[in-house]
């Protein structure tokens, strides 16, 4: 069983209104999908576009739903720009993280990302040179001091179409940086990059020490099957429902859970399930995937 003070669930707004395909829920206003999370029992939520920009402003909408803000994605541009470029907007999005009382930036390298292009996401992903390996983790070895000064922590989100999305890619990002850099474990993205669940529980074995954030996603595997054979993009394969709530698709979270919890993890757990909410919509679905987690973890 978690630890109810230790553990906490929260979910992301993606399923409301998806900042990468805004065509998407754009009909899904900030205060429903807000309350629709507390309505579901969550007490997370992350940060999406609809959000108010004033941390004040933020906060009391979210206070008196009972909701706490978690996280909030941020996109390293290591490997496209001046280190300094992505240090000044990390520190702005830190002190706004901050101010909201997040503990949690996690952090994705988007500089040669292919995952908001058309290209095919399985065939171009980018594959780093032994530059571009030094440049993400020097990198974010420099973003985790700055996170410490305010006491707060980073984490990097393995992810389709970037550098690091495989296994061994996590495994050389894991080397490569220091001990204070974490790791935001999402079960969909390696189940989706290697065709199994085996993957996500395999890395999340190797790595449960120095994971600090959670995203429970699933996938349709017939869809991700679609995407590879068809040589489609990250986006294509969101829209035809590639991903899915914890429960309705390819992944059994019990291991996943049995791993957390016997290594005793502490943090986020996030409900992150991006699919067209005209389809599946996002209120159902968080009280499904709520449902789901609830029954297999006592949570
Ligand atoms: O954490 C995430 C944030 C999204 O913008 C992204 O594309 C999604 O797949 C994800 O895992
Ligand atoms: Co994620």
């Amino acid at each position: 069983m978690f630890d109810k003070h230790k553990v906490k669930l929260g979910i992301a707004p993606i399923a409301w209104t998806n900042d990468d395909l805004p065509e998407l829920g754009g009909e899904n206003t900030f205060e429903q999908c807000v309350s629709e999370m507390a309505l579901a029992g969550y007490a997370g939520s992350e940060v999406g576009n609809k959000y108010p920009k004033d941390p004040k402003v933020l906060k009391k909408y979210l206070d008196i739903r009972g909701v706490q803000i978690c996280n909030a994605w941020f996109s390293t541009l290591f490997t496209s720009e001046p280190e300094e470029v992505t240090i000044d907007n990390f520190i702005k999005h830190r002190d706004f993280l901050h101010a909201v009382g997040a503990k949690m930036i996690g952090c994705s390298e988007q500089g040669n990302s292919i995952q908001g292009t058309t290209k095919p996401v399985f065939e171009e992903k980018p594959i780093y040179t032994e530059e571009e390996w030094i440049k993400v983790t020097e990198g974010m070895n420099k973003l985790a001091k700055l996170a410490a000064e305010k006491g707060m922590k980073v984490s990097f989100h393995h992810h389709m179409g970037t550098g690091v999305q495989t296994p061994e890619e996590v495994d050389r990002f894991m080397d490569m940086t220091n001990d204070d850099v974490y790791l935001l474990f999402d079960s969909g993205h390696l189940a989706y990059s290697e065709g199994h669940a085996e993957a996500a529980y395999a890395v999340l074995r190797k790595h449960v020490g120095r994971v600090a954030h959670v995203h429970l996603k699933d996938i349709r595997l017939d869809v991700v099957n679609k995407v590879k054979a068809e040589k489609l993009s990250f986006l294509e394969g969101v829209k035809l429902g590639a991903f899915t709530i914890p429960g309705d698709g390819l992944i059994d979270f019990k291991p996943l859970f049995k791993i957390l919890e016997e290594a005793d993890y502490e943090g986020w757990m996030v409900v992150e399930a991006e699919q067209d909410p005209a389809i599946a919509n996002p209120f159902e679905y968080a009280v499904r995937a709520r449902d789901y987690i609830r029954e297999n973890t006592g949570l």
